[in-house]
């Protein structure tokens, strides 16, 4: 029900208006293309693609901000209402949703850091509620053995293949040290030595939850460094490592692949996250078009 050209007789300025906000944000800060992106697997993961992790909590709703996997991780936000804002002056403030927005920065940011484009379907409508319990539960886990990654995805319809090429985002961006400390003090036998020394000199043993690492060599790079680094022991995330144990596994092979052929990766992560983005959408009479994507309408 998705379509390319959705937008195109409603609002033919929507996507050009997305993209050039989206160009700015990334001008500004490298850094924010990779949280956009973030933002997108965020919000499909958990009942499907349709906004819910933009609402705001309020004092007689909880939303998904607050859920473990993005309490203090997700961001982006501010970029969301900036292109929401673009949006409703050039269409009209019911036209755009918040969750095509999501899709569409989201290829956006890829494009703007070096990955091929790719058509993104739109059409999607926002939710009006959002669920904390299903963020907390639908999300995969940094701490996830490959098994627990694979159920993971198959749940959403998503295949090995598609967690290996969809985990290529980790090309771009940061994670705190709460979510690699265990990895660089506990793994000694899959982890580099320099690689885990270098990572314990920003990331101590306890304390300074929230110091940054890079996910690859290159965060602000669309480039293969991610699987390259994993073929040399130097994934930040167990998550990311569980992915090449050097065991000639199914996942090992997608990653030996990836990591030496760049054209590959490129269009097989965009045909994954369209497939990603078609998770369960509102479309037709279902859910609204928000005005504002932290709430829900209320007319
Ligand atoms: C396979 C399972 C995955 C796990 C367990 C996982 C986990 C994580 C964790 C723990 C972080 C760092 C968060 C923090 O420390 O604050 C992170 C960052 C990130 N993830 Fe994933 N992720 C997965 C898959 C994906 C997918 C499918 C995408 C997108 C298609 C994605 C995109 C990103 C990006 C771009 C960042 C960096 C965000 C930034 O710098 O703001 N991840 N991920
Ligand atoms: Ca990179």
């Amino acid at each position: 029900q998705l379509s390319p050209d959705f937008y195109d007789a409603v609002c033919p300025q929507a996507l050009p208006t997305i993209k050039q906000t989206v160009e700015q944000a990334i001008a500004l800060e490298p850094r924010m293309g990779a949280s956009l992106v973030r933002l997108h697997f965020h919000d499909c993961f958990v009942n499907g693609c349709d906004g819910s992790i933009l609402l705001d909590d309020t004092s007689t709703f909880t939303g998904e901000k607050t859920a473990g996997p993005n309490k203090n991780s997700v961001r982006g936000f501010d970029v969301i209402d900036q292109i929401k804002d673009a949006v409703n002056d050039v269409c009209s403030e019911n036209v755009v949703s918040c969750a095509d927005i999501l899709a569409v920065a989201a290829r956006d940011s890829v494009v703007a850091l070096g990955g091929s484009s790719y058509d993104v379907l739109v059409g999607r409508r926002d939710s009006t509620t959002a669920s904390k319990d299903a963020a907390n539960t639908s999300i995969p886990s940094p701490f996830s053995d490959l098994s627990a990654l694979v159920s993971n995805f198959e749940s959403h319809g998503l295949a090995l293949e598609d967690l290996v090429v969809l985990s290529g985002a980790h090309t771009l961006g940061f994670a705190r040290c709460v979510s690699f400390r265990n990895r660089i003090y506990n793994e000694t036998s899959t982890i580099d030595g320099d690689y885990a020394a270098s990572l314990q000199a920003v990331c101590p043993p306890s304390g300074d939850d929230d110091n940054l690492s890079q996910l690859d060599d290159t965060p602000a790079s669309f480039d293969t460094a991610y699987y390259q680094d994993l073929m040399g022991s130097m994934g930040l995330l167990h998550s990311d490592q569980q992915l090449f144990m050097g065991n000639g596994s199914a996942a090992d092979e997608l990653v030996q692949n990836y990591g030496g052929d760049p054209d590959a990766f490129s269009a097989d992560f965009g045909a994954a996250m369209i497939k990603m983005g078609n998770i369960s959408p509102l479309t037709g009479s279902d859910g609204e078009i928000r005005k504002n994507c932290r709430v829900v309408n209320s007319d």
